[in-house]
């Protein structure tokens, strides 16, 4: 009796071995991920055991900023670029983890302390504060890394404006976040340190005027160059502004620190 013919493939079984084929190339390019993750990790690693970082200065928001500045200059393909940022994120937070003992003080806020685990890492431990103040004083004492308080704006609490009597013998404004995003950010902030940033090749200063009398915003742009005012107070016979810019600080400013400047991806 001749043998039943064998049934040929159905276009189900196709897919299938498709679907197989796909799915090992992704396991081969997981493992080569995830090797590169570890080289990377140990090179981290010897950078950190060699001696060549001072002290106290493990975060280095310049340089983060310069790599995934370079990293977004080189993109394609559809992994969106503000995947390729989070991963990176990621990524650092781990490589300052490996490096010492990080965390974050910020004012009792989720949406902040949110933005706060995008930037520094899920992992990061982070300490809520009754206050703005709290949040400072804990970096100040050292209880914390870096403190994070929402980014400036004009407010009649005064308990909200930080930047009126922020002292940059002691602090630092080193981070403006969230460093990157394709929409205007809801939320914005400061990042606090106890050293100043390292130059990231595109960065402003923020700083704080003070000016006899009423000036206009305008005035007050112009006294500073290129500047664009954050926020300003009226006081008894003068004005407090808090300036950001990208040109030279006029002599009598207050620099309350610098930063890379945010990168702001046009949605395509
Ligand atoms: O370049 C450094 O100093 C590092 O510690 C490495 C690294 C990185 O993972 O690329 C990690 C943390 C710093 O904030 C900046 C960069």
């Amino acid at each position: 009796m001749p043998d039943a013919p064998t049934p040929s493939a159905t276009p189900r079984d196709t897919a299938l071995d498709n679907l197989a084929a796909v799915r090992a190339e992704i396991d081969a390019l997981d493992d080569a991920l995830q090797d590169i993750l570890i080289r990377r990790s140990e090179v981290v690693h010897r950078l950190a055991s060699g001696g060549a970082k001072p002290t106290g200065t493990v975060l280095r928001p310049g340089r983060e900023a310069a790599i995934l500045r370079r990293l977004l200059g080189r993109h394609s393909g559809p992994l969106p670029p503000t995947a390729l940022v989070r991963l990176w994120r990621e990524l650092f937070a781990s490589s300052v983890a490996q490096q010492s003992q990080f965390s974050i003080a910020l004012p009792a806020d989720p949406a902040l302390g949110r933005l706060a685990a995008e930037h520094f890492g899920v992992n990061t431990p982070q300490r809520q504060h009754p206050s703005l103040h709290a949040a400072l004083a804990a970096l100040g004492s050292r209880d914390a890394s870096i403190a994070i308080l929402p980014w400036p704006h004009e407010s009649d609490r005064n308990a909200e404006e930080w930047w009126a009597h922020f002292d940059p013998t002691h602090l630092s404004v080193i981070a403006r976040l969230p460093f990157y995003s394709d929409r205007e950010p809801p939320l914005e902030a400061a990042v606090i340190g106890l050293h100043s940033a390292d130059p990231s090749g595109h960065d402003a200063t923020l700083l704080r005027l003070e000016v006899q009398g009423e000036p206009s915003r305008a005035a007050l742009a112009t006294l500073s160059g290129t500047g664009r005012v954050v926020a300003m107070r009226r006081e008894e016979g003068f004005t407090r502004a808090l300036i950001e810019t990208m040109g030279e600080a006029p002599p009598d400013a207050v620099i309350l620190g610098r930063y890379a400047v945010p990168e702001r991806g046009a949605k395509t």
